[in-house]
C-alpha cells in the first residue's frame, strides 16, 4: 500500500488528504501535526474547521485509510510521498519584514525529514511559498542525505475556503510541477496517478518547479486583482450615481472578462490574497522590478482604501462621532460558509469602529467570542503561527460583545454594519431589527446582501457599497 503523510492538518492538509483517502482507498494517508489540540479535534466529532461536505468526506474514510497523529517523525519515516502544508507567515521581523514568506516552519520540517528519513522520498510543496523554495529546501534535504534521494514536486492548492470540497473533487486543475530529469519526471508521474484516481488527465498540469511555484502566486494576484478594481470602480459608482451591480454585470458579460469575482465588498480577506501578494512584490523588488513590485502593491493599497472608506462612510454619516454608539456587526467570517476570521475586512473595520470609541455588538453563526477577541487583540500578520505560539488568554476589549443572535446583537443599536454575506442575513426580518434601533436606524451594508430600497422604505438610512446614495449620505463630504 501506498503510504503518503502530509505535514500540517490545517485548512489545506487536512480536507486535501480527507479527499485523497476517500478517492483513493489503495493508500493510506496520514495528517500529522505538532499541536495536539488541532488533531484531537481531527479525531472528533468536531472538526477543527468548518467546511461544508468535510465531516462527510471524513467520516467515510477516518480510521479506514485516514489517520491525524502528532506521531510526526514515526509516519514521515514511513510514508513514501511527504506533503508539507504547514503555515508560510509573512514575516514580522528584519529582512523583508511586512512583505517576504517567512519560511521557519517549513524549514523546521524540511530539516525534520532529512533527519528521519531512511528511504527514499518524494517531497511534495502544498503550502504557497515564494519562487525557487524548492532549490532552498532541495539543500536542506540533500545536505546530509545518507545516500537517500529526495525528488522536490511543487503542488500548489487553489481551493477557497466554504468551496473546498466541491473545489477538490471537482478542481478547475491540478498543478505538478517537478525537475526535469529522469527522476524528477517520474516523480511528477508518481504523483500525477494519485489525482489521476478521479481527476481527468487534461486537467492535471505538468510544468518546470519555478513555473507551479509562480502560478499559485500570479493565481492568487490575479483574483484579488478583479476584487481591487470592481472596488476601485464602486468608489466611483458612488460618487457618480452609477450602480456597481449593474456595471459589474455589464462587465462581467464580456466573454473575455467573464461574470465571477466582481463582486464589489468592503475589501478582500482570507489567509492568503494580502500575504500572497505581498510575498510576489518582495519577490519582484529582490530580482530588480520595482515597476512590477509597485502594480500589485495597488491591489493591497486599494484593499486598504476600501475598508478605511467603509469605516468613515459610518462614522462621517453618524454625525460625524460612533463614540459610545451602540454599532451591531454581523458577520466576521472573511467570508460566508467558513468560521475563518484570517485578515477578515471586519478586524479593520472593528478596530477602525473601536478607534471611535464605538460600542461594537458583534453577530457571526460561526465564529466564537473567544475567536473575536484574539483577533482583535492580535498584531498584524501574528495569526499565521501555529496555534500552541499563540497568546493563550490574549486581553479582552472591552467596547466589544459577542452574541449568538442577530435581533439581540442590533437590539438598541444605532447602526448596523454588515460584513460578511452570509446568506441568513437576507432573510432577516429588518422591520423588527428598525423597530428595536435607536433612531434615525443606519444600515452599512458591506457585501450588498439587502436590497437598499426596501430597507429605505422601512425607514432606514442605507449605505451600501457602490450604490446610489442615499439622500442622507449625499450631501456629506466624499470620504476616503
Ligand atoms: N487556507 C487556504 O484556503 C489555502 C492555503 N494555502 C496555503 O497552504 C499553507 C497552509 O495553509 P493553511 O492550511 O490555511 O494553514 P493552517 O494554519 O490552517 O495549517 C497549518 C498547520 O501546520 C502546522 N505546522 C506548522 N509547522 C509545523 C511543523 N513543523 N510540523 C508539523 N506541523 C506544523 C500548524 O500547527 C497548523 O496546524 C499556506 O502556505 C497557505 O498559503 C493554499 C491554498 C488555500
Ligand atoms: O490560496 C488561497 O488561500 C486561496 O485563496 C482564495 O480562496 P479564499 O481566500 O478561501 O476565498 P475567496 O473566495 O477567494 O475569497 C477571498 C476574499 O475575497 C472576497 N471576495 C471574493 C470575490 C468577490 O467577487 N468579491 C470579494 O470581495 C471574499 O469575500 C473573501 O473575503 C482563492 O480563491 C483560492 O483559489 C486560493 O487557493
Amino acid at each position: 500500500m501506498v503510504k503518503i503523510c502530509c505535514i500540517g492538518a490545517g485548512y489545506v492538509g487536512g480536507p486535501t488528504m480527507a479527499v485523497i483517502a476517500l478517492k483513493c482507498p489503495a493508500i493510506e494517508v496520514v495528517v500529522v501535526d505538532i499541536s495536539f489540540a488541532r488533531i484531537n479535534a481531527w479525531n472528533s466529532d468536531q472538526l477543527p474547521i468548518y467546511e461544508p461536505g468535510l465531516d462527510d468526506v471524513v467520516k467515510q474514510c477516518r480510521g479506514r485509510n485516514l489517520f491525524f497523529s502528532t506521531e510526526v517523525e514515526k509516519h514521515v519515516q514511513e510514508a513514501e510521498i511527504i506533503f508539507v502544508s504547514v503555515n508560510t507567515p509573512t514575516k514580522t521581523r528584519g529582512l523583508g519584514a511586512g512583505k517576504a514568506a517567512d519560511l521557519t516552519y517549513w524549514e523546521s520540517a524540511a530539516r525534520m525529514i532529512a533527519d528521519v528519513a531512511k528511504s527514499d522520498k518524494i517531497v511534495v510543496e502544498k503550502s504557497t511559498v515564494p519562487v525557487k523554495t524548492a532549490e532552498a529546501i532541495e539543500k536542506i534535504l540533500t545536505h546530509n542525505s545518507k545516500g537517500i534521494n529526495y525528488q522536490i514536486l511543487s503542488n500548489p492548492e487553489f481551493l477557497a475556503e466554504g468551496t473546498a470540497i466541491q473545489d477538490l473533487f471537482n478542481p478547475d486543475r491540478v498543478l505538478i510541477g517537478g525537475r526535469e530529469t529522469p527522476e524528477g519526471k517520474k516523480a511528477v508521474q508518481a504523483l500525477k496517478k494519485v489525482y489521476a484516481q478521479w481527476v481527468p488527465e487534461d486537467r492535471i498540469l505538468t510544468t518546470n518547479l519555478w513555473s507551479a511555484e509562480l502560478s499559485k502566486l500570479a493565481a492568487n494576484a490575479f483574483l484579488a486583482q478583479r476584487i481591487s478594481s470592481v472596488n476601485a470602480i464602486s468608489a466611483l459608482c458612488e460618487a457618480t450615481g452609477a450602480n456597481i451591480a449593474e456595471v459589474a454585470y455589464s462587465v462581467g458579460k464580456d466573454s473575455r472578462i467573464g461574470p465571477k469575482f466582481l463582486n464589489a465588498s468592503v475589501g478582500f480577506g482570507g489567509s492568503c490574497f494580502q500575504k500572497d501578494i505581498l510575498n510576489l512584490v518582495y519577490i519582484c523588488e529582490c530580482n530588480g522590478l520595482p515597476e512590477v513590485a509597485n502594480y500589485w502593491k495597488q491591489v493591497i493599497k486599494i484593499n486598504d482604501y476600501q475598508k478605511n472608506r467603509f469605516v468613515n462612510r459610518v462614522v462621517s454619516s453618524m454625525f460625524n462621532t460612533v463614540s459610545g454608539k451602540k454599532i451591531a456587526v454581523l458577520g466576521f467570517a472573511f467570508k460566508k460558509d467558513t468560521g475563518d476570521t484570517r485578515e477578515t475586512p471586519a478586524i479593520d473595520v472593528c478596530k477602525g469602529l473601536l478607534g471611535d470609541k464605538a460600542a461594537i455588538s458583534i453577530y457571526d453563526p460561526q465564529v466564537s467570542e473567544d475567536q473575536i477577541q484574539r483577533d482583535l487583540a492580535m498584531n498584524k500578520f501574528d495569526w499565521d503561527h501555529p496555534i500552541h505560539l499563540q497568546p493563550l488568554s490574549p486581553t479582552t476589549v472591552k467596547q466589544v460583545a459577542v452574541t449568538w443572535d442577530a435581533y439581540e446583537a442590533t437590539k438598541g443599536a444605532h447602526g448596523v454594519c454588515i460584513l460578511t454575506e452570509w446568506d441568513e442575513f437576507k432573510e432577516l426580518n429588518y422591520q423588527k431589527i428598525y423597530d428595536n434601533m435607536q433612531k434615525p436606524a443606519f444600515l452599512f451594508d458591506g457585501r450588498n446582501v439587502v436590497d437598499p430600497e426596501k430597507l429605505r422604505a422601512i425607514g432606514f438610512v442605507v449605505y451600501a457599497i457602490g450604490k446610489p446614495l442615499d439622500p442622507w449620505l449625499k450631501d456629506l463630504p466624499a470620504v476616503a
